[in-house]
């Protein structure tokens, strides 16, 4: 492990020592450089030696809001984390500038730790990606370390992903998504003329359908056969990844170690039998999107390259732990809030299947439904709902660390070395960005609002932005067809950003929108489902801060049936 990657292991044995000279010491750096560039202030803080890591550990969310407020909009603000310094990136035009310049930036040594702290990655593998500098480009980088091809593993992994979820393979994986999620429905026990109790709604049906549905489709069947009990142990393991992530030591948290570890074994024995069935070095030849044993292009081209670099297989299992949680951790719990926020709104309810009813054509109990992905995808509200539920439930905190040189934007320096971070949940919540509806019809930054997105050329108080912050003109329709309610992101450059931005921009936003919506979809069309009286509305389970998609908390207890006309029947 890298030498300052281990800053919280000794954090519990620091504290009595901190408690006993309890100080109440706050400071504020002062800008410092030449009058071009100027070192972003450091948020007050009360303890000297570990600064803002306590809050950190127990409490981001309110620590990320501080430093989204502290200031003026604009500034950006640095944290002291024990020995570590990271800046909280503020302001829309500032976020979109640092994810325009991507040059100089890098995601790879934060990637590497990551890979090593949450996932679970060998540390003897380490200097294998420590060695690969030549960046992700189809040409290394000037200067970058002679690195044989089939080593250059970031190069590799970005291609890889990126080729894998576009085109036919994009295609080939929504109609996998659709094909496994009715097998999954067709296979319950659910009927249409009585009513069936489901404890918990999201956290017993809607998550394990989608998440058995979601890795057939990028890992193929075989996953199961070797481990059957992977769904469970996939939703224990990212429970407990928020404790990994800040790197809590094994001995104070055991549970989440054996938590990864499980899903590390899960994934040798998925190997172990894959790699039995399919030789992968035929793989190039094979012209396939998806097949039985490794599942989707992508994930037999992957296990391709993993087996020409000097690798154990304990990292490579790790390195697949990784991608299958960017592929499921954020976009499962988006799905869930899609029907959720739906479902406990039923004039909603009646809007979205009006929208939903034209795209779908059923098959009767015979197969998969036949469903027109895009024109489905490109209904006003459902898209709405889509934007809201990702500005709204998301909390992920994007890094860029500058490589070679200090980085500036605006006018502020950011140090070489020094992590530079962007709160999806504060950008989003910006009371100068966002519309917030009319004094009449308030709609608060934190509230989900399902029509935020569409913007009516009726209406000026419309649109996702507040009318003050949007400057950009809002576009005639060239057809001069009278003026309809449209879905619209205008404005919220910089500041709708759940998939981050620039090069290392999430490669699976256009599956997962698809996927999202079309999963929202099914559920809506297949099941009547009666969430049983709750006081207020489901709220986010904060546990999950900074870590992507929040869940919803607690259980969500429903009843449900088949829906006449649903397509198993
Ligand atoms: C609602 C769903 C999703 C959200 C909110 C989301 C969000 C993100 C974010 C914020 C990043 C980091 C981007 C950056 O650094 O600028 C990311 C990276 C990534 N995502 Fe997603 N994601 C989603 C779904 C998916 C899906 C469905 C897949 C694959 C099937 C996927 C695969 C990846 C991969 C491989 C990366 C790493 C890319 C790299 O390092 O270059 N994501 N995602």
């Amino acid at each position: 492990m890298d030498s300052h990657s281990s800053i919280v292991s000794i954090a519990p044995f620091l504290l009595p020592a901190i408690v006993t000279c309890f100080l109440f010491f706050a400071r504020h750096a002062p800008a410092s450089g030449d009058k071009h560039q100027r070192t972003p202030p450091t948020l007050p803080f009360a303890l000297p030696l570990v600064g803002h890591l306590l809050q950190f550990l127990w409490n981001t969310e309110r620590l990320l809001g501080k430093a989204a407020t502290c200031f003026d909009p604009t500034t950006p603000v640095r944290l002291k984390l024990l020995n570590r310094r990271v800046t909280i990136l503020n302001g829309a035009s500032n976020v979109a500038t640092l994810f325009k310049g991507s040059r100089g930036l890098s995601s790879e040594r934060w990637l590497v730790q990551v890979l090593v702290t949450a996932f679970g990655v060998n540390t003897a593998d380490v200097p294998f990606y420590h060695a690969d500098n030549t960046g992700i480009g189809q040409q290394p980088l000037p200067g970058s370390n002679q690195v044989p091809r089939e080593h250059r593993i970031f190069h590799l992994v970005y291609q890889n992903v990126h080729d894998g979820l576009s085109g036919a393979r994009l295609e080939e994986m929504q109609n996998q998504m659709i094909r496994n999620l009715y097998a999954q429905f067709a296979a319950l026990d659910v009927n249409s003329n009585a009513w069936t109790d489901i404890p918990d709604i999201y956290g017993s049906f809607i998550r394990n359908i989608c998440f058995a549905a979601s890795t057939t489709s990028l890992c193929g069947p075989r996953i199961f056969e070797a481990a059957p009990n992977i769904t469970a142990d996939f939703w224990d393991f990212d429970g407990h990844l928020p404790n990994l992530f800040k790197e809590m030591p094994q001995w104070l948290f055991p549970s989440a170690y054996k938590a990864r570890d499980k899903m590390k074994d899960n994934l040798k024995r998925w190997h172990e039998l894959a790699h039995q069935g399919y030789d992968v070095s035929q793989s190039d030849q094979d012209r396939r999107n998806w097949e039985e044993h490794f599942g989707s292009k992508l994930m037999r081209c992957r296990h391709a390259f993993f087996s020409k670099m000097p690798l154990s297989k304990d990292s490579v299992a790790a390195d697949d732990l990784g991608l299958l949680w960017a592929a499921t951790a954020n976009a499962i719990p988006a799905i869930g809030w899609m029907v959720l926020e739906v479902l406990q709104r039923p004039k909603l309810l009646e809007q979205v299947r009006v929208e939903i009813t034209p795209h779908f054509r059923s098959t009767a109990g015979t197969g998969p439904p036949s469903i027109d992905i895009d024109g489905l995808c490109q209904e006003p509200l459902i898209q709405s709902i889509y934007a809201e539920v990702l500005r709204v439930h998301n909390g992920t905190v994007v890094a860029r660390v500058p490589q070679t040189t200090n980085f500036s934007i605006a006018g502020w320096r950011f140090p070489k070395d020094e992590a530079i971070m962007v709160s999806t949940y504060d950008t989003a919540r910006s009371p100068y960005i966002w519309n917030q509806g009319t004094p009449e019809n308030p709609h608060p930054v934190d509230e989900f609002w399902p029509e935020r997105f569409i913007l009516d050329p009726n209406d000026p108080s419309s649109g996702p932005v507040a009318p003050q912050a949007n400057c950009e003109e809002r576009p005639l329709d060239p057809s001069n067809a009278p003026p309809q309610p449209r879905f619209s992101l205008d404005g919220t450059l910089g500041s709708w950003v759940p998939y981050g931005g620039g090069t290392r921009m999430c490669p699976g936003r256009h599956f997962a929108k698809k996927e999202l919506i079309v999963s929202m979809a099914m559920f809506l069309t297949e099941f009547d489902i009666q969430l049983m009286p709750r006081d207020g509305w489901i709220q986010d389970d904060k546990r999950y801060f900074m870590f992507g998609v929040m869940h919803p908390m607690g259980s969500i207890p429903a009843r449900i049936r088949r829906r006449k006309h649903s397509f198993t029947e």
